[in-house]
């Protein structure tokens, strides 16, 4: 019988202006899974963030083993066995495996730090996680971002963590790599370790959570559901308050006229895509289907004139592109959504709507003045429309939550007159409310002419959202055709062992 590790209750946490957490409960077993799910700014984050000593709440209880326990920082919470695993990594690159599994804590014998030990004790680790591959030795930024989050959590396991939080682990993974994610899980709950999952991937509550708890507007709204009996229609309802179709908006047929717009031939660089080729027409959407390292971020970047093509030709409206400059891609009309918005993209300090305009400024400058009016307007419409919570666009970026921020940044490029827009996973951390305004805007985008490529390690978005898809495998097209020719099964056969077409 799984006994209770934590229970927290009535926790309050203010920021100027916003009422975080407005009196959540949480309580959490030994060898469970117990998800947190909640629209974007719904307060998962910071309920995180109390619990791992990196906030201090205005009021509540935190109980751990029958015990009241206060965090005046994270070292605190580690002390009681509750680590974090956050969606950055907050590993040190450039040190070895070991050195960051044994980082602060390391075994010291007359004073100096015994390197044979450390690294016999993380290769136990890392084989204990069904990972003895990779190796002690490695420095880390070699590492892939699921080989990183294997390294932390032996670094947590390193010190006896009884309890472990993941910030959204499955939003920079690919679906094999999920696979041993939750290999990786269950292997920790059969020792007793418990975990709290967040993810904005309900199927995947289903599949690996006990328990759920959903936060809405900072409180909780139910907590203890069955993970695998609770409705995904039901989950949808607590979360937003309403009922969401979780669908994809239906699809025009193309007429077979429709100018083609974007038009890819025999495009090729050394070690990560070879012979690609393929045409978007006006109203399309192409979707890349594959696994992370099919080479499918690395086409979009190509395409956007950030990578240059060994081989092969682009063109946009029959105009053939000059290879590996942004600059004549953006003339030509491309726009580029990239994977790692908040690195790549946003301005963190300036406001929420000249983060959405700062692509577009031309636009509401027609009289050699900003027109910030008109350039509010534009905003406000957008957010509205993705529902950026909290509301107002006059606030920094830099406080809203993640997934807000996403919003932010796709807002940007749907404001963007584009001919050719590429989006790279739009929706990686973006709630389900938010989900389906995307899908939308995408097909709206579609409809007035724009060509849109899209990649996402989400399979069924590939197929749902996409008119045509382009499965890829190792850096070669595996399959190319209408979405409703193949299924997720198929997609996933082609991309995992690669076989015939
Ligand atoms: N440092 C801060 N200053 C001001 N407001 C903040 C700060 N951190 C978070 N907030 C606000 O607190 C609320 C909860 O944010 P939080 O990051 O906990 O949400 P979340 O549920 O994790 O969202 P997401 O799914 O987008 O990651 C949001 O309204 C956010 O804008």
């Amino acid at each position: 019988m799984s006994s209770e590790l934590l229970r927290m209750t009535g926790i309050v946490k203010q920021f100027p202006g916003v009422r975080a957490l407005d009196g959540v409960d949480l309580d959490v077993r030994s060898g469970e899974v117990h998800c947190l799910l909640g629209q974007n700014g719904a307060g998962k984050s910071t309920l995180i963030r109390v619990l791992s000593g990196a906030h201090q709440p205005d009021q509540g209880t935190i109980v751990v083993d029958g015990n009241e326990a206060s965090f005046g920082s994270p070292a605190d919470a580690m002390k009681l066995g509750i680590a974090t695993i956050y969606q950055e990594l907050d590993l040190v690159q450039d040190l070895t495996v070991a050195e960051n599994v044994f980082l602060g804590h390391e075994p010291a014998r007359f004073g100096f730090t015994n390197r044979t030990e450390i690294v016999g004790r993380t290769r136990e680790l890392l084989r204990g996680l069904g990972h003895g591959e990779i190796p002690p030795g490695r420095r880390v930024g070699a590492l892939p971002a699921a080989g990183q989050q294997v390294v932390s959590m032996a670094r947590a396991l390193s010190r006896d963590a009884r309890l472990i939080i993941m910030d959204e682990p499955s939003a920079v993974l690919d679906s094999e790599e999920v696979a041993n994610l939750f290999r990786v899980i269950r292997g920790l709950t059969e020792r007793g370790v418990a975990v709290v999952y967040i993810s904005h991937r309900l199927e995947e509550i289903r599949e690996i959570g006990d328990r759920v708890t959903v936060l809405k507007d900072g409180a909780t709204v139910a907590t203890g559901l069955p993970a695998k009996e609770t409705p995904t229609t039901e989950l949808i309802r607590l979360m937003t308050g309403r009922s969401i179709e979780y669908v994809f908006p239906p699809r025009r047929a193309i007429p077979p006229d429709a100018e083609v717009v974007l038009k890819v031939e025999g495009l090729s660089r050394p070690r990560e895509f070879e012979n690609i080729g393929f045409e978007v027409r006006a109203g399309e959407v192409l979707g890349l289907a594959g696994l992370v390292g099919s080479g499918r971020s690395e086409i979009l970047e190509t395409l956007y004139g950030a990578r240059r093509a060994a081989t092969g030709e682009v063109y946009v409206d029959g105009r053939r592109l000059r290879p590996g400059q942004v600059a004549a891609a953006v003339r030509a009309g491309i726009g580029l959504a990239p994977e790692e918005r908040k690195s790549q993209a946003l301005l963190l300090d300036e406001s929420v709507y000249r983060n959405i305009t700062v692509s577009s400024l031309a636009r509401f400058a027609t009289t050699g003045f900003l027109n910030r009016r008109a350039e509010r307007d534009a905003a406000e419409e957008l957010t509205t429309a993705l529902d950026v919570r909290p509301a107002g666009v006059d606030r920094p970026v830099r406080n809203l939550s993640g997934g807000n921020q996403q919003k932010v940044v796709l807002a940007r490029w749907l404001l963007r007159d584009c001919r050719v827009l590429l989006l790279d996973e739009p929706t990686r951390g973006v709630d389900v409310g938010a989900r389906a305004e995307i899908y939308a805007l995408v097909r709206r985008l579609a409809e007035s002419g724009v060509a849109v490529v899209l990649v996402s390690s989400e399979v069924e978005e590939v197929l749902g959202l996409a008119d045509r898809v382009v499965v890829l495998r190792e850096g070669r097209a595996v399959f190319s055709g209408p979405a409703d020719e193949i299924d997720e099964h198929r997609v996933l056969d082609l991309v995992m062992e690669g076989s015939v077409v």
